[in-house]
């Protein structure tokens, strides 16, 4: 909770607040005065003019409650709307850097539900939460205070039915309305499973006695089913009872209390119909803290899975001093030893691997020996348990992370490719590539007919599901080839080609002058310009540089 609430601007909530209790006290205002105005025109005084200030009362709270209302929604957007940038931003600032490491053992519906249902219910923080129990406590306050100038004992009722309209009654209805609503819940999942299941299987069910038995646990489930809605609809209606009843006993009391002042004489007849209608009023001051009491809960979640995601730690890190970025390329791997949270064995085991400056080197070796690992190493996805990576001769973990993933184009197994257009995909590798250089990266990566039909501002589709599995691999590798960046990492960029465009994407990267390092189950298919690393034996791997 302290979480959502580390997000309000407390200035503007605090006039959100204000100016709520401002409506409910100009109501309660309005009804007061209007009693004070009937009872003063019963008087029948002799001039009118004895009536004026109440007239002007009546006119000025009925203006004012609309007025200040209005402001106070204006004002209460604003917060919320301001809410809402700072929520998002906060959730997206944790996310990105985790990703992509510490977001592995996250399901993706998971964090979906995270950036998008906790943050709408953190940005209603305000309006569902805070404004309503600051309002109860301002405009309940200054209400029980008025009224104790009429009259301590009717104040002291009003404070004791406000704590029990605004504490108790909907803390009681929030406990029992969850429980209800689960009994509910379930009760309409059994109903409709045991339906489904009978209509499927009517065939079946109707031979033997198994449609009696189904039918049985049908009705059964139904029974449940209105009992568990009999004691929902119960608990509504005692609710409504007490939100109505409670003002009502506070209206009796003030008539009761003032009024026994006003025959004893020792109050003005005028206040006994203003104390009790604004009494009456008063109870608006707590009207929002049933919708308030149920809100808290969710709040709470939402804002501890938020929090959550804040004190995960990131698989990597900035250096607190980074060095600056070197000026050559070469990548080299030595004595790296790389084990996954939670896995039994290391995924790399005392691997050495140096990649000079321009090299082509394909890594090769069986399903899970570690290639992937590897290129995940240099991309500083993850950082190795002992031994070490260099880039230009630099530890990766001195250099500055940004700037590390900057030298690096990484094109993944199944690359991800985002609902929008071809173009669009792209130039997620170099923001500003023409279309001149889109055009001739597609045709590189052989996609020409793509680039045809549907051409660079043709809808992919959903994720690219208008595009083949390998027409999605090859736009992640185009996009790896626009990138500024000197160092490829290209997992299995050949995987869904036949051999006439795998020889050419091959052919490709070979006369790329940067230094490229991809995963390959086709050794095959290189010739002598590529080095071939078998995983197998890479810890055997001397590191004498080889010729580019
Ligand atoms: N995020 C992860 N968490 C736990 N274990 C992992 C994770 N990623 C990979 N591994 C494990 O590490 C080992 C090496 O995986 P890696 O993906 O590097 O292999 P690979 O050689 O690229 O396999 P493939 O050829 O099938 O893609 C495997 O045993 C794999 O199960």
């Amino acid at each position: 909770m302290r979480e959502a609430l580390s997000l309000l601007r407390w200035p503007r909530t605090a006039l959100a607040v204000v100016l709520g209790a401002g409506t409910v006290l100009s109501g309660a205002a309005l009804l007061a005065a209007s009693g004070a105005l009937i009872t003063g025109a019963a008087q029948r005084p002799s001039t009118l003019l004895a009536l004026m200030p109440l007239i002007t009362a009546v006119r000025f709270f009925g203006v004012s409650r609309a007025a200040v209302r209005y402001t106070e929604r204006l004002v209460t957007h604003d917060v919320t709307l301001r809410m809402v940038t700072r929520v998002r931003a906060r959730v997206l600032e944790r996310l990105v850097p985790l990703a992509p490491a510490a977001l592995t053992g996250a399901r993706g519906g998971e964090l979906l539900s995270r950036v998008r249902a906790d943050v709408d219910e953190l940005q209603g923080v305000v309006v569902r939460l805070v404004a309503p129990a600051g309002v109860a406590v301002l405009a309940g306050g200054v209400a029980v205070g008025l009224t104790a100038l009429v009259s301590p004992p009717t104040a002291a009722v009003l404070a004791v039915l406000l704590a029990v309209l605004g504490i108790a009654v909907p803390a009681v209805a929030a406990r029992a309305g969850r429980r209800a609503a689960v009994a509910v819940a379930r009760a309409d999942a059994d109903v409709a499973a045991d339906t489904l299941d009978l209509v499927r299987g009517l065939a079946d069910a109707l031979s033997g006695d198994g449609g009696a038995t189904a039918l049985r646990g049908l009705l059964g489930h139904l029974d449940r089913q209105e009992a568990a809605e009999r004691a929902a609809a119960r608990l509504t209606a005692v609710t409504t009872v007490c939100r109505e009843g409670v003002p009502a006993l506070g209206l009796g009391a003030a008539l009761w209390l003032v009024g026994s002042d006003v025959a004893a004489g020792t109050t003005d007849p005028l206040l006994l119909a203003a104390c009790a209608l604004g009494v009456l009023g008063a109870f608006e001051a707590v009207g929002g803290m049933g919708a308030a009491w149920s809100a808290a809960g969710g709040i709470r979640a939402a804002a501890g899975r938020v929090r959550e995601l804040g004190e995960r730690r990131p698989a990597v890190a900035d250096p607190a001093d980074p060095r600056p970025l070197p000026a050559g390329s070469a990548l080299r791997f030595d004595d790296v030893t790389l084990t996954y949270p939670g896995a039994t064995r290391p995924a790399l085991a005392g691997f050495d691997l140096a990649v000079p400056d321009g090299a082509k080197v394909a890594l090769t070796g069986s399903s899970g020996a570690g290639k992937s690992s590897v290129l995940a190493l240099a991309l500083r996805a993850r950082d190795p348990d002992t031994g070490r990576v260099t880039l230009g001769g630099v530890d990766l973990r001195r250099l500055p992370l940004e700037g590390v993933r900057s030298r690096t184009a990484w094109s993944a197994q199944a690359p991800q490719v985002l609902g929008g257009t071809l173009a669009g995909n792209l130039r997620l590798g170099r923001h500003d590539a023409t279309d001149a250089e889109l055009h001739a990266v597609l045709a590189d990566v052989g996609l020409d007919r793509v680039a045809a039909t549907p051409g660079l501002d043709g809808w992919v589709g959903e994720g690219g599901e208008r595009l083949s599995a390998g027409e999605r691999a090859r736009v992640g590798l185009a996009r790896a080839l626009l990138a500024r960046a000197d160092v490829l990492l290209l997992d299995e960029p050949t995987a869904h080609l036949d051999p006439g465009l795998t020889a050419r994407v091959l052919d490709r990267l070979a006369r790329d002058p940067r230094t490229v390092l991809l995963v390959t189950h086709d050794p095959a298919a290189l010739d002598g310009r590529w080095r071939v690393v078998d995983l197998a034996e890479a810890g055997a791997d001397t590191g004498a540089p080889v010729s580019p």
